[in-house]
C-alpha cells in the first residue's frame, strides 16, 4: 500500500494519490513532466514527510526496511565498479543470503547465461536493461518502480519483460514509459503527469478511451480492434 499526500517541490505540484496492496500502476507523460522526479519521491531518493509506505511514514523506516518495501529501478545501470560482472552484480542484489538456485533461475528465465561472466560495463544498453530487471527480480521488494526500463529493449525482450510483468516474478509494480502500446496491454491503472500535475487517475479502459486519448495525444493515437495505433 502507497500514499503520497499534497506533495509539492519545484517540479511536482500537490501530489495526492494513493494505491491499495498489489494495485500495479503506469505513469505516463511528455518528456520532462515529472515521472521520475515523481518516482523518486515515492522511493524517498527525495526525501520527504508525504509517504506513506503500508502506513508507515518513509522517514521513519530503516533502511532495510526501506529496501523491502520499495525498490527504484533507473533508467540507466549505474556501476560502482567497473569490473564487476553481471553474475556478481545478481549477488549484490540478494536482500539476504545469496540463494545460488534462485539466481540461475533468474539468469536462465531471461536467457543472460551467454554474458553472465562480462563485466557489466561491457554490456550493451539493453542487456543492462534485462540485468536491471534481474536485479529487481531478485531484490523482490515488494513495490518496484521501473523507469523507462524498456526503453533500449529489443521488441522480444519487450515481450519477455511483458510476460513477466504478468507473472508473479514480481510484486507491486510501478511503471514509467513512453511505450503506450506496452501500457494498453498492461492494463495497470494509469497516472498521467502534465507539467508536474496529475492530470488523470484511474482506470486503463478509461485512459484509452476516444475522449481521453484525443484530450492528451491529439489525433496521434487510437485503439482499433483492441489494438493501439499510433498514428505517424
Ligand atoms: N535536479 C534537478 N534540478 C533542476 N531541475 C530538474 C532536476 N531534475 C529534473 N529537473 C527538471 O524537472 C523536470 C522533470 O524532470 P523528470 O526527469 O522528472 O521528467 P520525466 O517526466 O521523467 O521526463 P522524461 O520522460 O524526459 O524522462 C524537467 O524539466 C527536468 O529538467
Amino acid at each position: 500500500m502507497l500514499e503520497i499526500n499534497k506533495f509539492t517541490n519545484h517540479i511536482l505540484k500537490d501530489i495526492s494519490f494513493s494505491l491499495k496492496e498489489e494495485e500495479h500502476l503506469i505513469i505516463l507523460g511528455a518528456n520532462g513532466a515529472g515521472k521520475s522526479t515523481l518516482a523518486k519521491v515515492l522511493s524517498t531518493l527525495i526525501s520527504n514527510d508525504k509517504v506513506k509506505l503500508f502506513n508507515e511514514e518513509v522517514n521513519s523506516l530503516s533502511d532495510e526496511k526501506r529496501a523491502r518495501f520499495i525498490n527504484y529501478i533507473p533508467p540507466k545501470l549505474e556501476i560502482f565498479d567497473e569490473y564487476i560482472t553481471l553474475y556478481e552484480f545478481l549477488e549484490l542484489s540478494f536482500i539476504e543470503k545469496i540463494n545460488r538456485k534462485k539466481l540461475e533461475e533468474i539468469i536462465s528465465l531471461l536467457k543472460l547465461e551467454k554474458i553472465k561472466n562480462r563485466a557489466c560495463n561491457d554490456l550493451s544498453s539493453g542487456e543492462k536493461q534485462l540485468l536491471l530487471l534481474a536485479s529487481s527480480i531478485i531484490h523482490n521488494a515488494k513495490i518496484t518502480i521501473f523507469d523507462e526500463l524498456t526503453a533500449n529493449m529489443d521488441i522480444t525482450r519487450v515481450q519477455e519483460a511483458f510476460l513477466i510483468f504478468n507473472s508473479k516474478y514480481l510484486q507491486q509494480k510501478i511503471i514509467i514509459t513512453h511505450n503506450l502500446d506496452l501500457a494498453f496491454h498492461l492494463k495497470y491503472k494509469i497516472l498521467y503527469l502534465e507539467e508536474g500535475e496529475v492530470k488523470f487517475f484511474g482506470q486503463s479502459k478509461e485512459f484509452f478511451s476516444k475522449e481521453i486519448l484525443s484530450k492528451f495525444y491529439q489525433n496521434c493515437l487510437k485503439v482499433v480492434d483492441g489494438h493501439l495505433v499510433v498514428k505517424l
